[in-house]
Order: C-alpha cells, then structure tokens, then sequence
C-alpha cells in the first residue's frame, strides 16, 4: 500500500530540512549497540529521501560537525522550508544557540534519536552529570529510540501534520 494513501491527491510537496548534528558523519564507525548496522550518513540520507519520495515532499538533508554551519544552514533555508527533523547528536545537551535559532524560524521541528536518549543519560551518565535534551522543550515532537526508523517516523508524522490545517493553527509549539 503506497504511503501517499495517507495524504490527498491535491497533497502539498511539502520541504523539509533534515539535519545531522555533530557525530553523524561519522555514522557507520560508530557503536553498533546505539547506531546499529547502517553503514555511513549517505545511507541513512538515502533512506529518507526515499521515504520523502514515496509521500511526495522533498527533504533538504544537511550534516555537519561544526555548530556554526548547522546555525548557517538553518538561517539560510528558514523561510525555504515548512519544517525541520533534526537529530542534534553532539549538540543535545548543549546546544542552545541551534534550539534558538530553530526555535527563531516558527517552522515546526521534530527532534529525532537513534538511541532512546532519556534510558542512555539515565544508563551512561556518571549520576552527578544530569544529561537531558536542550531540544525537546522547544520542539513540536519527539521521535527517538528506533535507530534510522525514527528518521522516516519523523518525516511522516511532520508531513501529516502540515498536511493538518488543524493541527498547524495551533502553532508550532503544541501541548
Ligand atoms: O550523537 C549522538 C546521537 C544521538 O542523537 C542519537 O541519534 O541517538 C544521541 C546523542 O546522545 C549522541 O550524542
């Protein structure tokens, strides 16, 4: 059954920027316990534009390992998208200035993980280091703990949701 069944015949293609923060160009030497078999990002952005693809949206990807470049990349495509997915990796704890700027565009945003973040800092973390994500209380929604699977359940969550006048006129920042 096509995904498209979901969505109206008359469906917006809708943009997306996806972003890979620190550590996820990397992907594919890294633990196999948390990132699983997936061999590198160009895999991983592979599989997503073939999820974008098959909803009939585009997906503008972007990865980088330096936070400037991230806050470049989001200025840049702020009112060129209608939303973001972005797995913060290195900048989860710290990254405020990224979570500001995304938080500047008043695009939707779906913070997403490999890993289930909150039983990875209750499990790695030494217990005098509180570790929890910057993002989550600026996002619109969570999707994490599904390896590259929480990528496509991201991107079709996001997309519905555009797609939902409903949804969208309760802004960006929904309870
Ligand atoms: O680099 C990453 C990847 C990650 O965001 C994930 O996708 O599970 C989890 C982060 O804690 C870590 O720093």
């Amino acid at each position: 059954m096509p995904l498209s069944r979901f969505r109206g015949p008359e469906a917006t293609p809708w943009r997306i920027g996806v972003i890979d923060g620190p550590n996820m160009p990397n992907l594919g030497h890294r633990s196999e316990t948390i990132y699983g078999p997936i061999k590198s990002l160009a895999d991983l952005q592979q599989l997503v534009a073939e999820m974008a693809d098959e909803l009939g949206v585009s997906v503008v990807p972007f990865a980088s390992n330096h936070e400037g470049e991230i806050l470049d990349f989001i200025h840049r495509t702020a009112r060129g998208v209608d939303g973001y997915v972005i797995n913060p990796a290195g900048l989860t704890t710290y990254g405020e200035a990224t979570r500001h700027a995304l938080d500047d565009t008043t695009k939707p945003v779906v913070e997403c993980h490999f890993a289930n973040t909150a039983r990875h800092f209750a499990e790695v973390s030494p217990p005098q280091l509180v570790q929890q994500s910057r993002f989550t209380y600026t996002a619109t929604g969570l999707v994490m703990g599904l390896r590259q699977y929480s990528y496509l359940g991201a991107l079709l969550a996001l997309t519905l949701a555009l797609d939902d006048p409903d949804f969208l006129a309760g802004g960006a920042r929904r309870h």
